[in-house]
């Protein structure tokens, strides 16, 4: 939390940043590098439209990532440090990750899937922010590699709570993107609670150390059929406490999935996570 960011009278404007290079593309308008001009401090400056966020009816949405993201403070969720708006943008100034999209280095990266090590060391920094989420009463609802940023220290960034809400919930807006992670209860559409994270962990876990998802399909419908049946294959190449911590996680019964400071206490988790440190 920089002192510039503390003072929350002060009404920013585009003019105290500097632009510098692309990050790339958000839902709803571009992503940029950018510098404080009073500090120097670099941020990410993510813009979003205020057509496309009226197009798309999601302005509860928007209000609910700032409301929430502005207001958790973990050092494993990318922090919202300000936000504002001119006549056509909406302005996010976020944390800037300095190694990008965990993404990135998952697929196509060099990387086919991580070691146990680094599945293990992002697993439990990962379970840290969402037990502290669960804690605060907001469920994240959209946990994914897409999701995760890594800092220049190699330390992960749990962003994007543009699906989160408060718990318990039963929020109908249909989610767009992959299937892959949708746990059982929301694939019925039935009413959920945090436990809906706890299966996503579990399928990010699988994901970190196969380098793709249990229950992917090529159609929509197979994928379903998979998670409803819970049709998860492990890989040879996988040791038995990575598998016994994703067996507890990705449960059909969500109160049955293990709760998250028993996550973080996994032997596996204990034993790799500080490997190759
Ligand atoms: C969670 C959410 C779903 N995802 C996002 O928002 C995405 C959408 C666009 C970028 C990212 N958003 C952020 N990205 C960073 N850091 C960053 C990103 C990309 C690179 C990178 O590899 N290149 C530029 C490379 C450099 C090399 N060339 C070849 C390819 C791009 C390096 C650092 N910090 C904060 C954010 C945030 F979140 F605050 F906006």
């Amino acid at each position: 939390q920089h002192p510039a960011f503390n003072n929350t009278e002060y009404k920013w404007t585009l003019d105290d940043f500097e632009l510098g290079n692309r990050l790339g593309r958000g839902k709803f308008g571009r992503v940029y590098m950018a510098r404080e001009r009073s500090t120097g401090f670099i941020v990410a400056l993510k813009t979003l439209m205020k057509v496309e966020i009226a197009k798309n009816r999601v302005e509860k949405q928007v209000m609910r990532e700032i409301e929430i993201q502005s207001h958790l403070r973990h050092p494993n969720i990318l922090q919202m440090l300000a936000w504002f708006h001119d006549s056509h943008r909406i302005y996010f100034v976020l944390e800037f990750a300095g190694k990008g999209e965990l993404y990135g280095h998952l697929r196509s990266g060099h990387h086919e899937r991580f070691n146990e090590h680094l599945a293990a060391k992002y697993l439990y920094q990962v379970t840290d922010a969402v037990n502290y989420c669960h804690n605060n009463h907001v469920i994240h609802r959209d946990i994914k590699p897409e999701n995760l940023l890594l800092t220049i220290t190699g330390d992960i960034k749990l962003a994007d709570f543009g699906w989160s809400v408060h718990s318990p919930s039963l929020k109908r807006t249909t989610m767009c993107g992959t299937l892959d992670y949708l746990p059982p209860e929301m694939v019925r559409g039935q009413n959920y609670k945090q436990y809906v994270d706890h299966w996503c962990l579990g399928v990010l876990l699988y994901e970190f150390l196969h380098g793709s998802p249990p229950f992917e399909s090529k159609k929509q419908e197979e994928t379903y059929e998979r998670i409803t049946k819970l049709d998860m294959k492990f890989g040879s190449h996988i040791s038995p406490g990575a598998a016994d911590l994703i067996s507890k996680l990705v449960v059909i019964k969500s109160d049955r999935r293990m709760n998250l400071t028993d996550v973080m206490n996994h032997p596996w988790v204990v034993e790799n996570k500080v490997k190759g440190d």
